[in-house]
Parts: structure tokens; sequence; C-alpha cells
């Protein structure tokens, strides 16, 4: 990681307090759409100050469990606690301040360019009396020097490419400083180089105190770089814990129906997985 992004991820903590990771939990959480049930009864601690990745084949349900974790889909069963409080019943603003979240395809509004959208994500620490904050422009700028975005502020969101348009997100969910980060996919559209450096600013974020749960599809970079590995399969968690436990040629069947080989990576340690055909 450059030296310029590392003091991006400083500033952006500046004054953070020392308080412990707060709490996340599932609790015999049912989700679903309509009469159909997508997440059966999932039971998840999500360990506080930890990176979290969340991996399953498509359809699984890994989607629809973050927006449970994030409240954005009430649970027909069960319930989401936050330090052990029911999280629907919890002040908008408590929630907006502690939980961030990054959907799959979020949508910006029309025209809005990138110093605008990312300036959005600090309204949750702007009162209706307090409006703007001093530090919001320091924090908004280092979030983008953070996801190598800081060439693009001027630009408008619906004119950039695919994985430019996804660091711009990412960088709006930075400058919210929450306490608890929800990524969905968030490295889908980026190139090899903006995957690695998106998930070394997450995990510098969680060495500084933040919990992050995430959602990608690329096995060998959620063994690389998780500390908690949560495997879906058919709305229920099939698996979970250190990635180099978790991941074996049988989880890896069971939860994507292929035959894989699971080499270990020389640096790290970790599991590197090479699928094989069905
Ligand atoms: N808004 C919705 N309305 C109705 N059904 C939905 C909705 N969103 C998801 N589903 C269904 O819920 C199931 C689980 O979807 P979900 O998006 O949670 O899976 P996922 O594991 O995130 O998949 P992917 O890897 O393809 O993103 C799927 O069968 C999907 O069709």
């Amino acid at each position: 990681m450059s030296d310029v992004i590392r003091s991006a991820i400083d500033l952006l903590h500046a004054g953070d307090d020392d308080a412990p990771p707060p709490r996340l939990a599932a609790e015999g959480l049912r989700l679903g759409y309509g009469d159909r049930t997508v997440v059966h009864d999932v039971d998840l601690d999500v360990t506080p100050g930890a990176l979290t990745v969340v991996v399953g084949a498509n359809a699984s349900g890994k989607s629809t469990l973050l927006r449970g974790l994030a409240r954005l889909l009430a649970p027909t069963a069960g319930r989401v606690t936050l330090d052990g409080a029911d999280l629907s019943r919890l002040p908008n603003r408590r929630v907006a301040r502690t939980i961030g979240v990054l959907p799959q395809s979020p949508i910006a509004p029309e025209g809005v360019r990138v110093a605008e959208l990312v300036a959005r994500g600090r309204y949750p620490h702007q009162g209706i009396f307090r409006g703007r904050r001093s530090d919001d422009d320091v924090i908004v700028a280092a979030a983008l020097e953070a996801t190598d975005a800081s060439s693009l502020v001027d630009s408008r969101v619906d004119e950039l490419s695919g994985g430019q348009r996804q660091r711009v997100w990412i960088a709006m969910a930075l400058a919210q400083q929450p306490r608890i980060l929800l990524l969905d996919e968030p490295t889908s559209a980026l190139d090899v180089a903006h995957q690695v450096e998106v998930l070394d600013v997450l995990r510098a974020e969680v060495s500084r105190g933040m919990t992050v749960v995430l959602v990608i599809h690329d096995l060998t970079l959620a063994a690389r770089y998780a500390d908690e590995l949560v495997v879906m399969a058919g709305g229920r968690i099939i698996a979970r814990g250190e990635p180099g436990a978790v991941l074996t040629a049988e989880v890896v069947r069971q939860a994507f129906g292929i035959e894989a080989r699971l080499l270990q990576d020389p640096d790290t340690g970790r599991p590197v997985i090479l699928p094989r055909s069905r």
C-alpha cells in the first residue's frame, strides 16, 4: 500500500474514540421475499474488529443476509442485534453512524458529481442544526485518496467506468466512518490491481478497529484477506471459521458443486483454490 493511501487512512481515523468495536449478531435470522424464505434461521456472531468474508454460489442468500444485517430487510423470524439490542428498535441515526452498507448495485442520483456523492457519506454525522462539520472536506478527500479516486472528484458519477464508479462508492462508505462496514461484492468490477488495493484498504481499516463484512466471489482472494470465512449454501451457513480450516475440497464441492484442488500460498500459507470441472 502506498504511503499516500496509508496517510489517507490515518486521516480518516483522526479523532476516533477508543470504544470497543460494537457487536453485530444474527439470532435465528430468517429472511425472504413475499412467501419465499431465502435465509433460513441463521445464527452469526460477527467477530468485532475482524474481516469476515461471505462466499457461496449465486442465489445462496449472501446479499439477502447482508441486507438483513444492515436492517435493509426486516426478518420474518429471529432478529439482528447490535450490542445485544434489537437492531429494528434502534434509532436511525445510531444505526447510520454505526453500520455502513454498500449494496451490490447502488444507484447514484442522475447527474451527481463524485465530490457530492462521497460527501453524502458524512450525512449521519451532520445534525439538522449542526450542518456540515469542519473536518468533512478532509475526510472526503482522504476517502477518495484511499480508493485512488481523487482524480475523479469533479466527474459525473454516471460517466465513470464500472470500476471507477465502484471505487467512488467505496470512498462514500469510508467517508461515513462507520464502526461496522458491510460491502456486497465491492471488487466485482475492479481490475486486479484495484481489487488488491481496495482489499488492502479494508484490511487497514480493520487493523484500526473497524469490523468489515464483505461478500466476494473470488475464493483465493477471500481466503487471503479473511480473518473469518463464512460459506453459504441454500440460504444456510455450512461452514465458518479461519480460511485454512474452512476451505476444503469437500466444502467447495458442497457450496459450488465443483471439484477443486487446494494449494497453499507459499508467502501467506493461505489456501489457493484451483477449480476443476463439475
Ligand atoms: N428483491 C428480491 N425479490 C425477490 N426475490 C429475491 C430478491 N432478491 C433476491 N431474491 C432471491 O433470493 C435468492 C437469494 O438471492 P441473493 O441475492 O441473496 O443471493 P446471492 O448469494 O447474493 O447471489 P449472487 O451471488 O448471485 O449475488 C435468489 O433466489 C433470488 O432470486
